[in-house]
């Protein structure tokens, strides 16, 4: 069986989820990751797809070093129970991932990296790109672009049309063998990729897409949280989970 271990994105500062005038929500830090999504922390909805795997080995995430003293308090049984190792974040997404990626083990085949701020991301997905990476070396979830793209200046004024033809927008868990993605983050430099893809490509090795579905959203902003909160019920719920919370018992209300 091939080995993985995962990098969970968590460390950013969720500047555009604490819009002007965004509910204060709970105590402790106002970042999307630690914010309750119907019972469960949106991180910890994120991890526990992959904990619950045989085939990952290793579970790292990343948070803001001004956070970890509280995240430890805040979620310690979590971090028991799935074995997680907190590793302190870095300015830019990249920085936080290169500081992670430091951290995996050597013997190691595989390395995905998840945005925490994805937590609808199922079991069945995962093993879809998971097997995916187990021949591509290198594949990521992504969905084709549906809507008419538009450029516009400062002043919102129409620029022009994009051609949406062939345009993915990209997702995660982005998956790649280790040594490639070490190769790839040895040559970054301080290029600020948005997605580790980017460095991969740049080594000019082929990335495949898997086709993803537009229920893994990201929450970026406090509507996508509301969103999220709409969605995770009717999201079959991860293996193994069940016993653990207190939601348990409540049936997903089938969109599939
Ligand atoms: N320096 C950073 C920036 C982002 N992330 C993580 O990467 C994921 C995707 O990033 P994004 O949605 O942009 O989160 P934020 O950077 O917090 O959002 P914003 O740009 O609104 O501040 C999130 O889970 C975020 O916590 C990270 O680990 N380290
Ligand atoms: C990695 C990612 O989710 C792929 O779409 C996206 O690039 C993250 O961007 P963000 O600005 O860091 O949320």
């Amino acid at each position: 069986m091939a080995s993985f271990a995962v990098i969970l994105a968590a460390a950013g500062k969720s500047s555009r989820f604490r819009s002007k005038g965004a509910a204060v929500l709970g105590t402790g830090p106002q970042k999307k990751p630690f914010m309750d999504l119907k019972g469960r922390a949106v991180w910890v909805r994120s991890a526990e797809i992959f904990s619950n795997r045989e085939d990952v080995k290793q579970l790292i995430i990343t948070v803001s070093a001004e956070d970890i003293e509280w995240f430890k308090q805040k979620f310690r049984p979590n971090l028991a129970f799935m074995e997680i190792e907190i590793v302190a974040g870095g300015a830019e997404r990249a920085d936080s991932v290169q500081n992670a990626l430091a951290r995996v083990k050597s013997g190691i085949d595989y390395v995905a990296i998840h945005d925490a701020a994805r937590p609808l991301i199922t079991d069945k997905w995962v093993g879809e790109i998971f097997s995916a990476a187990e021949k591509h070396d290198a594949v990521i979830p992504a969905v084709r672009v549906s809507s008419t793209l538009k450029r516009a200046g400062k002043d919102l004024m129409i620029q022009e049309t994009v051609d949406r033809t062939d345009l993915w927008a990209a997702q995660t868990p982005q998956v790649f063998k280790r040594q490639l993605l070490l190769d790839a983050y040895a040559q970054r430099g301080d290029f600020q990729a948005t997605d580790e893809a980017q460095l991969v490509e740049h080594l000019g090795h082929e990335v495949k897409i898997v086709e993803g579905s537009p229920l893994n959203q990201k929450i970026t902003t406090a509507a996508d949280f509301r969103m999220a909160e709409a969605l995770v019920n009717a999201l079959p719920k991860p293996k193994g989970i069940q016993a653990l919370h207190p939601f348990a018992d409540e049936e997903p209300r089938g969109i599939f």
